[in-house]
C-alpha cells in the first residue's frame, strides 16, 4: 500500500510549520474562518503562507466566504490549494476553479452511503474531495472520525482524503481500512484548541509514513 499524502491543518505559528514539513507533510492548512480556534487573519495567513517550504503545498481552508473577499484571501496569500469547507455548491467550486487556476478541494461530511454518493456531485468541479464527519458546532476540526467501514468497499472514481479525528494513534488503523490516499488532521495534533503539538505532530506523521 503507498504511504498516503499528509496534510496538517490549522496551523497558526512557523514554528508549527517547520515541524510539519521536517515531519514529512506533504500539505499544511491554514484556517481563515474566524469561528475557529484556528482562525489567522489574512495577514497572518499571508505571512505564514511565506514560511512554507517550497517542497510542501499551502492549503487555505475557507467556509461558505463571499466570493469577492475570497479573491482578496487568495490574492494575498496565494496558496497552491483552496479547501471548502461548508455548503459550497459544486457549481460555485468549478467557477472558482476555472477563475483562478487552483486546485481545489472539498470537504464533505460523510454519514451515510448516501451522503458518500451525494458527494460524488462535486467529480468534474474539484480536484479532491475530503470526507469529514458531519459537521456540528463547527464545520470541521471537531476531532470526530466518520465510519470507515463506509468508505472500505467503495469504489473512488475522484481523488479524496480522509479527515475527521485522526491522530497518531488511530492514523495507521484508518489508512489499512479505507486505503486513503491523504491524510488530515487538525486537533488531533494538538495540546489544546489552536495549539498544535509539535511532538504529535511527528508522531502523526511518523504513523501515517510506516504504514
Ligand atoms: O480546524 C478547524 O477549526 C476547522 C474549522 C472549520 C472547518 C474545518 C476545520 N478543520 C478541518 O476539519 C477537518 C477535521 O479536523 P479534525 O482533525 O477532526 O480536527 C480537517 O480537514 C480540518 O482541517
Amino acid at each position: 500500500m503507498p504511504t498516503p499524502l499528509i496534510k496538517i491543518c490549522g496551523l497558526s505559528t512557523p514554528e508549527s510549520i517547520a515541524a510539519a514539513a521536517d515531519a514529512g507533510a506533504s500539505h499544511v492548512g491554514l484556517v481563515h474562518y474566524a469561528p475557529s480556534p484556528r482562525h489567522v487573519d489574512i495577514a497572518r495567513a499571508a505571512a505564514l503562507r511565506r514560511a512554507v517550504p517550497s517542497h510542501v503545498k499551502a492549503v487555505l481552508l475557507v467556509v461558505n466566504m463571499a466570493a469577492d473577499a475570497l479573491a482578496q484571501a487568495v490574492e494575498a496569500i496565494r496558496p497552491d490549494v483552496v479547501q471548502f469547507h461548508g455548503r459550497e455548491t459544486p457549481r460555485e467550486c468549478a467557477a472558482f476553479r476555472a477563475a483562478t487556476g487552483l486546485e481545489v478541494w472539498k470537504a464533505k461530511g460523510i454519514k451515510t452511503p448516501a451522503d458518500l454518493a451525494q458527494a460524488q456531485d462535486y467529480a468534474g468541479a474539484v480536484d479532491r474531495l475530503l470526507y469529514d464527519a458531519p459537521a456540528g458546532k463547527l464545520p470541521g476540526g471537531q476531532g470526530i472520525a466518520l465510519d470507515w467501514s463506509l468508505l472500505a468497499s467503495y469504489r473512488h472514481t475522484i481523488a479524496w482524503g480522509l479527515a475527521g479525528g485522526l491522530n497518531a494513534e488511530n492514523v495507521a488503523r484508518a489508512v489499512r481500512q479505507t486505503k486513503a490516499p491523504l491524510v488530515d488532521t487538525s486537533s488531533g495534533v494538538e495540546s489544546a484548541p489552536g495549539i498544535k503539538d509539535v511532538d504529535r505532530i511527528k508522531a502523526f506523521c511518523q504513523a501515517a509514513l510506516q504504514i
